[in-house]
């Protein structure tokens, strides 16, 4: 396969368990070199996509290939091409953390210096402790390292930083920054917008197992010139009202119900939308708390195309 081919190719992956569809017929790709992240709510089928590409699950419709192999049948040729950093860490209980480092970084032929790791992780302090004794963030530490440690040519990692105190938070950023300089693929999920709008190349965002929206963080949020506002008040307000103001600003605006307290406002965020969004509050003898002007962010472009937060 060609170097420009993508790092992953998912074509119309179908994945259910029981009656239960996870994945909705995805199709989506991933340039080699690029940090890709995957966001969605909780349930999206984030996890379930990224095991399947991993080659822990067969597609049960559709097809996959990663760095041109089929990720189930071909697993044994891709396993030491790829790194994997799991959501629930997948190291041995009673191992200690460094030992473990070491295990995997000696099932590779050219592994990272595990010192070097285990200091730009901030992992020195728990080196002797085992692993199921480790904290939640030292745990994620280790799986990204474990994931890291074979100087993998693709690395999907599933929630890096999840748990992670904010010190740990930036090195994990660091280093997939510094893998993406050294043409790693990377591929992560994320809760964390201020993640996925600092890191990544792409963006796919996934709700109930289908792809809504797709680009670069700049595409999805900034490139169409809108800006939002967050009209916050102190009343609950009547079921019109998110309709009312709609056609009080007009076309060039659009509004978007969060709850029976807040609407969010996209569209050119000059003197004239707010001088209407103040009048319209007049009006309708409607008091604001707080009345916000900010970028479009990840979660308003969700939020905007499903109705819903993408944070519950
Ligand atoms: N082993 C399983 N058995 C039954 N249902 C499952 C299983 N694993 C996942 N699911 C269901 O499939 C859907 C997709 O789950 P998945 O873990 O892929 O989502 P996710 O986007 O990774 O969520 P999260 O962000 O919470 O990790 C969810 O509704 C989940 O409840």
């Amino acid at each position: 396969m060609p170097a420009t081919d993508p790092a992953v190719l998912i074509d119309g992956l179908t994945m259910k368990y029981g009656d239960k569809i996870a994945v909705d017929d995805l199709s989506l790709s991933v340039e080699r070199g690029t940090i890709t992240a995957v966001l969605g709510p909780n349930g999206a089928g984030k996890t379930t996509t990224l095991e399947t590409c991993e080659g822990y699950r067969r597609p049960q419709g559709g097809r996959v290939r990663v760095l041109g192999l089929d990720p189930y049948a071909e697993r044994k040729d891709l396993l030491p091409r790829i790194g994997v950093m799991l959501q629930d860490g997948g190291a041995w209980s009673g191992v200690r953390a460094v030992e473990m480092l070491r295990h995997i970084a000696a099932l590779h032929a050219n592994p990272l210096p595990v010192d070097l790791l285990v200091e730009r992780l901030g992992l020195g302090e728990c080196g002797r402790t085992p692993y199921r004794r480790l904290s939640g963030g030292q745990q994620q530490r280790l799986g990204l390292a474990m994931a890291v440690v074979g100087r993998p040519e693709l690395c999907f990692v599933d929630e890096p930083t999840a748990g992670m105190d904010p010190a740990a938070r930036r090195s994990t950023w660091e280093l997939l920054e510094e893998m993406r300089a050294d043409g790693v693929t990377v591929v992560l999920t994320t809760h964390y917008m201020d993640e996925a709008e600092r890191l990544a190349d792409q963006v796919h965002i996934i709700d109930r197992g289908s792809l809504i929206a797709s680009g670069t963080p700049f595409e999805l949020t900034r490139s169409s010139g809108h800006a939002t506002i967050r009209l916050v008040v102190t009343e609950p307000f009547p079921p019109s009202a998110p309709a009312s103001l709609q056609r009080a600003l007009g076309d060039r605006t659009e509004v978007t119900e969060i709850n029976n307290q807040s609407l969010l406002i996209t569209g050119p965020a000059d003197a004239d939308t707010l001088a209407k969004v103040s009048a319209w509050c007049q009006q309708h003898n409607v008091l604001p708390e707080s009345l916000t002007l900010g970028q479009r962010t990840l979660e308003d472009v969700f939020l905007q195309i499903t109705g819903r937060e993408l944070r519950a």
